[in-house]
């Protein structure tokens, strides 16, 4: 594997599943692996869960690791390319990348939407600029449109917790203080389709995320009726996709927040959510606290698939 940014990167999801569960019984199998390896971890926004996970998933392969936050203690970047450097940016991404690809051989990259232009989000600008000129194989953190590592962790705890072989899978907008960005929900959709699960999308009307990930998942706008029957709740916070309103909030209804009310007319359903949360905004106390609440074994599995992401692209070293 050269990169990891979606889905089809992963390949087959059976075998990528095997390999997890492999792993998962003995994640140390592969210390060899990484010896005199080095991992740089860049980061343009913060994180816990994927800073964390996917160091641990550099010690089990036997890496060296190197994290670097843009914004604290790095030059402050110019990314757009032509521009006349005269302002607070000493330094281009496009020597900062090359110089970065010098001193690792493997790099994963975190650059949320910024909301400024949809296109230059859509068309995953920064991480594609370190594909380009790192010279490194590189994987996403999350970036713009997508975060695969996430809705990797998502798939294997599923696979885990899953009671029918063909589950119910509703993913479920909640309100939120912010505008947060399409990435979690565009990544959950586009692995959930790739699956043979029955793949539900719930949200207030002008929250359509974009045709191409969701695919053929069934869109519902009453939350009640999504939610009839379901195995599991995937919740989420979204900012608007669609033309003008694209970044905005258009809803703060905590009608939507999941609470006990939801839940009851599912089918004892897991209920998860990729953290960090908003208690009581995206879900109730009541609820996340619930033996259904599965949040962190799913957080658990994030250190899993980011092993065997790692693992391949040291495999495609070769
Ligand atoms: C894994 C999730 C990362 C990010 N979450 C946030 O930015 C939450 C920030 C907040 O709640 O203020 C998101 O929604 O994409
Ligand atoms: N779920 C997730 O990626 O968490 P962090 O933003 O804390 O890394």
């Amino acid at each position: 594997m050269k990169k990891f940014t979606c889905v089809q990167d992963i390949g087959d999801l059976k075998s990528a599943l095997a390999e997890a569960f492999e792993i998962k019984k003995e994640r140390f199998k592969y210390a060899e692996l990484g010896r005199n390896k080095t991992l740089m971890m860049i980061f343009f926004n913060s994180s816990l869960r994927t800073r964390l996970s996917t160091q641990k998933a550099a010690i089990n392969l036997g890496m060296n690791v190197m994290v670097l936050d843009i914004n604290q203690g790095a030059w402050k970047l110019e990314t757009e390319r032509g521009v006349i450097m005269d302002g607070d940016k000493p330094e281009h991404i496009l020597e900062a990348i090359p110089v970065m690809g010098c001193y690792c051989d493997i790099i994963g990259v975190r650059s949320f939407a910024r909301f400024e232009d949809r296109d230059f989000d859509y068309q995953e600008t920064i991480i594609n600029q370190f594909i380009q000129y790192s010279g490194r194989p590189v994987f996403s953190m999350e970036a713009a449109t997508r975060h695969p590592l996430q809705s990797f962790a998502d798939l294997i705890t599923i696979e885990e917790y899953k009671k029918t072989v063909r589950p119910k899978v509703v993913m479920t907008w909640a309100p939120h203080p912010r505008p947060l960005p399409q990435a979690v929900p565009n990544s959950f959709a586009e692995w959930m389709n790739a699956t043979d699960y029955e793949f539900v999308i719930t949200h207030p009307e002008g929250y359509e995320l974009d045709p191409q990930f969701v695919g053929n998942a069934k869109v519902e706008y009453d939350q009640m009726k999504a939610f009839e029957g379901a195995d599991f709740i995937y919740a989420k916070n979204w900012a608007a996709y669609s033309g003008d309103n694209y970044g905005q909030i258009l809803s703060k209804d905590r009608d939507w927040t999941v609470s006990d009310r939801q839940m009851a007319v599912t089918n004892n359903a897991y209920f998860m959510h990729c953290l960090p949360v908003r208690r009581n905004m995206i879900v109730t106390d009541d609820v996340i606290e619930s033996p259904q609440s599965i949040v962190i074994p799913e957080a658990a599995n994030r250190e899993i698939s980011a092993t065997v992401v790692l693992k391949r692209l040291l495999e495609g070293l070769k």
